[in-house]
């Protein structure tokens, strides 16, 4: 069986405009055939089907890159070790997944087509499983972890400490999923907002997203002593410690945790270089960690902090919209730069600076499933 990458991504093409329908048809025939593995996903299958979809988009588009598909695969099959897969589920969802291709690429469905995704399905679920079961070897499959410290610094955000059981082996820029009492089997990413400390605890930054189950428990019904679960980390946004450039971070609301952990780790290094950090929120108010960075500030003088705020005219500090103020404030083609925070916010601060010349490999950025 050899991979045709081509014949993948192009039937693929097909499926994409279809996502929510495919998707939909993808559970509901897994379920059926398999009616013993629906324990396995919440009850609610909204994000998980959103999921789903992204990451079968990424592996599909990353066909041709064998190095980034194989790290991303290794970090999902990890990954799935929490939900309880084992190997023989890969059959099961591998069906799945062919009927459904074959079912909404059905004008150009081949003998060709379907060989090239059994061969590309059974490349990847087999490098899923290969990683489940090395790290078997040597982590456990989830890590519960102590909520020490909960504040609420905004009616709808709130900063978490947890302290694992076991230490969490993580990468400052990385972020994790958490589980609550509350919603068994309901997990949401979150970035871990501190580099890795002596005493092992990580802090998550919150908000509350309308109808999200998890934010909204973790916000308003958490208490220190409380026990979540966290999923082994994930992400690739994480600092390029050879390099002797200055650095750019530009952070939209609570896409500042994993920028602050990246700038603490750069400062941790003993390297020098400029660091300017720039905060956006809507309002004053959702500036949410600025005492705290005005303290790292002060202790770090290569550390410029620059709070903007874009929907409160009266603002006496920094107005506009990030990914212009991002723009006029500097030239940043001499930088490394990262950038975290909603999806458009980041998509327009990187059109901005590569048509200002930053080269898109200097520009690092995660996509981040899920409620934060
Ligand atoms: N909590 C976490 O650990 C992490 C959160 N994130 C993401 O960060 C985002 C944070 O969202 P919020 O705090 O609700 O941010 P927000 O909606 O309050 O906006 C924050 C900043 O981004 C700007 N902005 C928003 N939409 C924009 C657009 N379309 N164009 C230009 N600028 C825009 C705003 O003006 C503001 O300066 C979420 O999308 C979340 O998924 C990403 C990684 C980690």
């Amino acid at each position: 069986m050899s991979l045709n990458p081509r014949l993948v991504k192009e039937s693929f093409s097909v499926v994409e405009p279809q996502a929510d329908k495919a998707t939909a048809y993808f559970y509901g025939r897994l379920f059926a055939e398999n009616p013993h593995l629906r324990g396995m996903f919440p009850p609610a299958m909204d994000v998980q089907r959103d999921r789903l979809f992204s990451a079968l988009t990424r592996i599909v588009w990353s066909l041709d890159s064998p190095d980034s598909l194989a790290a991303f695969l290794g970090q999902l099959g990890r990954d799935h070790r929490k939900y309880g897969v084992l190997s023989e589920h890969y059959t099961a969802v591998g069906n799945a997944l062919l009927a459904t291709i074959r079912c909404f690429a059905a004008d150009v469905w081949t003998h060709e087509i379907e060989a090239a995704w059994v061969a590309a399905y059974t490349a990847a679920a087999n490098l899923m499983i290969e990683s489940a079961e090395s790290d078997a070897g040597t982590s456990p499959a989830w890590w519960p972890a102590e909520v020490v410290d909960h504040e609420l610094r905004h009616p709808d955000i709130a900063v978490v400490t947890l302290r694992p059981a076991q230490p969490l082996p993580y990468l400052p820029g990385q972020y994790v999923t958490v589980q609550t009492a509350r919603w068994p089997r309901v997990w949401r990413t979150y970035s871990v907002a501190n580099a890795p400390r002596p005493d092992n605890t990580i802090r998550l930054h919150v908000r509350s997203v309308p109808g999200g189950w998890v934010s909204t428990t973790l916000i308003r019904d958490t208490r220190i002593g409380d026990t979540l679960m966290l999923g082994p980390p994930m992400g690739t946004m994480t600092p390029d410690e050879q390099s002797e450039r200055d650095v750019l971070c530009v952070a939209g609301g609570t896409g500042l945790a994993p920028l602050k952990a990246i700038v603490e780790s750069v400062i941790a290094s003993g390297r020098r270089p400029n660091i300017h950090l720039l905060h956006g929120a809507r309002t004053a108010g959702e500036l949410y960690d600025l005492p705290d960075l005005i303290r790292m500030e002060s202790s770090f003088p290569w550390l410029r902090v620059l709070p903007v705020v874009s929907d409160q005219p009266a603002y006496d500090g920094m107005r506009g919209h990030l990914p212009e103020v991002v723009q006029r404030f500097h030239r940043w083609d001499e930088h490394d730069v990262y950038v975290c925070g909603p999806h458009a916010m980041v998509n327009e601060t990187v059109r901005r600076l590569q048509a200002d010349g930053v080269p898109l490999a200097r520009i690092h950025r995660d996509i981040v499933p899920g409620e934060h």
